[in-house]
């Protein structure tokens, strides 16, 4: 049974609400609910000014609209918080919360700010509460009555909104995720095309604009350009994390804010040069452009060119998954983790092409060998990655076994008509709780490294599975 988020047999917030209202004395509660009311003006702007105090918090909350606004539903908040509620009206409260963690997660507040926050207004609120002449007179276990009833609604209604906020994060992402498949719907091999046209077409523009000279001389930026929209807007997003589009900012950032100035001054002594510098950075910018696309015209088709294996760039939803499979449904799985033993030398002995044909003949053998629900993964040059779905860790073991003597029995047929017989040696990590599938991948990696140490053409098993020793299949 997969449980969602908002039901968890164990955690019913409405009636967690309801026992912190029950433990704490009517009177004591009124009491704050009071104080709340009251501070709710100055808690709202000593809020206010605080997180503005804070860089980050700047960002979202400077602009006079967010002021106004905050500061209304911040009082607001306080005063519902406190109020003593009926049973009735938990629920709505409690929707409320997680409303304020989906609004957050929406406009993509950090989580630390919101915890941040929720440290100020409480600890701001318990002071002013611990000075007050009718709480000073209270004894100490109504004083300890009052404390809890702010700390323990303070954290539900934090923990609340916590919950949905990481539940809403996740769903933004997969939205945005669904956006970039989107944009890359559009050909990227035409993009790629047409962007490098627009590079060019800027430079020609500058050279025209710096031949007809004229006095003050205007050129065109290339931030401004349809080449620098594009990038700024789309490409961005579209190679988001990839190593050079700082690299691609910075260029065009130079050629802005430093070439252009300078050319601008047409001072005929410098030009030459300075146009020899921006043809060079312009060469350079084609170059980066042309690797962003290339990478990701292999990359963003989630297949490996040679084979028509997965890559990796969906091994961690994958894998993700299924450790979410194994947790929720406790349907184990468990990775094979394969390399072709003394694979250089197929390569040195027979040429690389050869090399290229092997690891092609042994993705067709192991995609023969799966069922049609595992995953095999080009992991790296000539190691594979099969994800088995739904196995024992005893049915994972024998289905390496037989994988690793298929490998032994096949005869690859290299170009000019070579047969040749080759072995590989194989890691197996069945799921083993961890939640992290990291962990995984790295207990099938050491038990690869075994299997080499320990001879090649073998299996062996990740040192904590509970399956045996290891065994040996050729
Ligand atoms: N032909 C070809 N070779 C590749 C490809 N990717 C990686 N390789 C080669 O695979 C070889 C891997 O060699 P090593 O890591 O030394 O391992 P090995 O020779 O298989 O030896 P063991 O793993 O220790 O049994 C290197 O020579 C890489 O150049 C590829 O796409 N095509």
């Amino acid at each position: 049974m997969i449980v969602s988020q908002h039901s968890r047999a164990d955690f019913d917030p409405v009636v967690e609400w309801q026992s912190i209202l029950t433990k704490t004395p009517p009177a004591i509660a009124q009491r704050i609910s009071a104080l709340a009311h009251d501070l709710g003006d100055e808690l709202a702007e000593a809020f206010y000014t605080e997180m503005l105090t804070h860089p980050q918090a700047k960002l979202f909350l400077d602009a006079d609209i967010v002021h106004q606004r905050l500061h209304a539903s911040m009082r607001r908040w306080l005063a519902e918080l406190f109020e003593p509620h009926p049973p009735e009206a938990l629920s709505a409260i409690v929707a409320q919360q997680r409303h304020v963690g989906e609004v957050h997660a929406r406009i993509q507040l950090p989580m630390h700010l919101v915890a941040r926050g929720a440290r100020f207004l409480k600890g701001r609120l318990l002071s002013r509460l611990l000075h007050r002449p009718d709480v000073a007179a209270l004894d100490a276990q109504q004083t300890e009555a009052a404390l809890l009833y702010v700390n323990d609604l303070f954290d539900l209604a934090l923990e609340l909104m916590a919950e949905s906020y990481v539940r809403d994060t996740q769903r933004v992402a997969r939205t945005e995720e669904a956006f970039r498949l989107h944009a890359l719907s559009q050909n990227l091999q035409v993009e790629r095309e047409r962007q490098r046209f627009l590079l060019a077409a800027w430079g020609q523009e500058v050279l025209f604009a710096l031949h007809r000279g004229g006095q003050p001389l205007v050129l065109p930026t290339l931030r401004g350009s349809e080449f620098g929209l594009w990038f700024l807007h789309k490409g961005d997003n579209l190679f988001e994390g990839a190593p050079e589009v700082e690299p691609v900012h910075a260029s065009l950032d130079r050629i802005d804010n430093a070439l252009l100035p300078q050319l601008q001054v047409q001072d005929p002594q410098r030009q030459p040069v300075l146009i020899t510098e921006l043809q060079a950075a312009l060469g350079n910018l084609q170059y980066l452009v042309q690797v962003l696309f290339e990478r990701h015209i292999e990359l963003e088709s989630g297949r490996d060119a040679l084979t028509r294996l997965l890559n990796r760039r969906f091994l961690g939803p994958i894998l993700g998954r299924e450790v979410h499979l194994a947790q929720q449904r406790r349907i184990p799985f468990a990775l094979l983790l394969l390399d072709l033993d003394h694979f250089k030398l197929v390569n040195d002995q027979h040429s690389h092409d050869a090399g290229d044909t092997v690891l092609q003949q042994t993705a067709l053998l192991l995609l023969n060998h799966v069922r049609a629900s595992d995953f095999v993964f080009r992991y790296g040059g000539e190691e594979f990655l099969v994800v088995l779905v739904d196995v024992t860790p005893e049915q994972a073991l024998r289905h390496a076994d037989k994988l690793c003597q298929r490998i032994a029995e096949h005869t690859y047929e290299l170009p000019g008509g070579v047969a040749l017989n080759l072995t590989a040696s194989i890691g197996v990590a069945p799921y083993c709780g961890h939640p992290d599938y990291q962990y995984l991948i790295h207990q099938a990696d050491t038990a690869l490294y075994q299997a080499k140490r320990s001879g090649r053409n073998r299996v062996v098993v990740a040192g904590d599975a509970a399956v045996g020793p290891p065994t040996i299949a050729a």
